[in-house]
C-alpha cells in the first residue's frame, strides 16, 4: 500500500451524477474517502474554526483531564487540540464517531502524526459514551446530526462531565427565523459553494440527502439551551454565514 499522505485526498464528486434514487446521506465510506475535500468546499470557515479550536484548547486545557471530539470524523479537532498540548501533559483526548468508516481512516490520520499523548478512538454514538473529568470538549458540526429531542440531555451530559472552568466549542450550521435574512444568508453559502467548484446538480442532491438528516437549530435556540444545562457563559466566537462556532464555559466552583 502506498504511504498514507493526509495532505493529499480525492476530490467529492459524490452528487456529481443524477442519481435515480437518492438515499439519505450517510457517513460511509465513500463519504470517508473524500470528508477533507467535501467539508472544506461546503464549510465556510472550517479551517478557520480548526484553528480557533486550537488556541482555546491551548488556553483551557487542565492537567490529567481528558479531551473530547465528539463526532471526530476523521480527528481533525482531535489532532488539532493535541498540537496545542505539551508533550508531557497527562491528559487523554477521547475522539468518538459511530460511523465505522470514519474511524478507519481517522486512524490513518492519528498514526501519521507522532505524540506521547494518547487518542482514543471509540466507535459510539455520543449520546451513550460517558464524559468525565473533561477540560475541553468540542463538537464540531455534529450535535446537528442528533435527534433534536435528544440534543438537551446530550448538552447536559457534556456539561455535567465538564471540570469547573471547562469549556465546550460548539459548532453548528444555523438556521434564520427572519425570512429576509434566511434567504439571504442561504445565498451566500450557495455562493460560496458554487464557487468551490460544485455543480447546481451537486448542490441540489446533496440537499436533498441531507433533508430530515441534518436538523439545524438558530443562534437564539442554542443560547437557551446551553444556559438552561448550566454553562455560566456562552457566545459565538466565530460566524460565516449560517456557520456558527460557539465558546460555552462552565462557571468556576463557588
Ligand atoms: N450520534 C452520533 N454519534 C457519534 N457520531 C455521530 C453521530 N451522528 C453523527 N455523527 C458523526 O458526526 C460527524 C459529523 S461531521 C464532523 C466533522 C468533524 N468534527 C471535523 O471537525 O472535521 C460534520 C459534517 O459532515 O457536516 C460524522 O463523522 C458522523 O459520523
Ligand atoms: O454541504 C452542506 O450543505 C453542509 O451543510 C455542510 C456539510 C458538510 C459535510 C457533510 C454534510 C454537510
Amino acid at each position: 500500500m502506498d504511504t498514507f499522505d493526509p495532505h493529499n485526498t480525492p476530490r467529492d464528486t459524490l452528487f456529481a451524477q443524477p442519481a435515480e434514487a437518492l438515499g439519505a446521506f450517510q457517513f460511509d465510506q465513500s463519504v470517508a474517502a473524500v470528508f477533507p475535500d467535501m467539508i472544506r468546499r461546503s464549510v465556510p470557515g472550517y479551517q478557520t474554526i480548526l484553528a480557533g479550536i486550537g488556541e482555546l484548547t491551548a488556553r483551557y486545557w487542565q492537567p490529567g483531564s481528558r479531551l473530547y471530539d465528539l463526532g471526530c470524523s476523521l480527528g481533525a479537532a482531535a489532532l488539532t487540540m493535541r498540537r496545542q498540548l505539551p508533550e508531557e501533559a497527562e491528559c487523554t483526548i477521547v475522539a468518538v464517531d459511530n460511523s465505522e468508516a470514519m474511524l478507519v481512516r481517522a486512524r490513518e490520520y492519528v498514526d501519521a502524526y507522532r505524540s506521547d499523548i494518547p487518542i482514543e478512538l471509540v466507535c459510539a454514538d455520543v449520546c451513550d459514551i460517558p464524559i468525565e473529568n473533561a477540560s475541553v470538549v468540542v463538537m464540531n458540526f455534529t450535535l446537528q446530526f442528533i435527534d433534536p429531542a435528544q440534543r438537551e440531555a446530550l448538552l447536559q451530559r457534556i456539561y455535567d462531565g465538564l471540570r469547573p472552568g471547562g469549556v465546550l466549542i460548539l459548532s453548528e450550521k444555523i438556521h434564520f427565523d427572519d425570512a429576509a435574512i434566511q434567504d439571504a444568508i442561504e445565498h451566500l453559502h450557495l455562493q460560496f459553494k458554487r464557487a468551490n467548484g460544485y455543480s447546481e446538480l451537486e448542490i441540489s442532491q446533496k440537499r436533498s440527502a441531507l433533508e430530515n438528516v441534518l436538523i439545524t437549530d438558530t443562534l437564539d435556540t442554542h443560547l437557551a439551551r446551553l444556559h438552561r444545562v448550566g454553562f455560566a457563559h456562552v457566545a459565538p466566537w466565530f460566524q460565516a454565514y449560517n456557520f456558527a462556532s460557539l465558546l460555552c464555559i462552565k462557571g468556576e466552583a463557588p
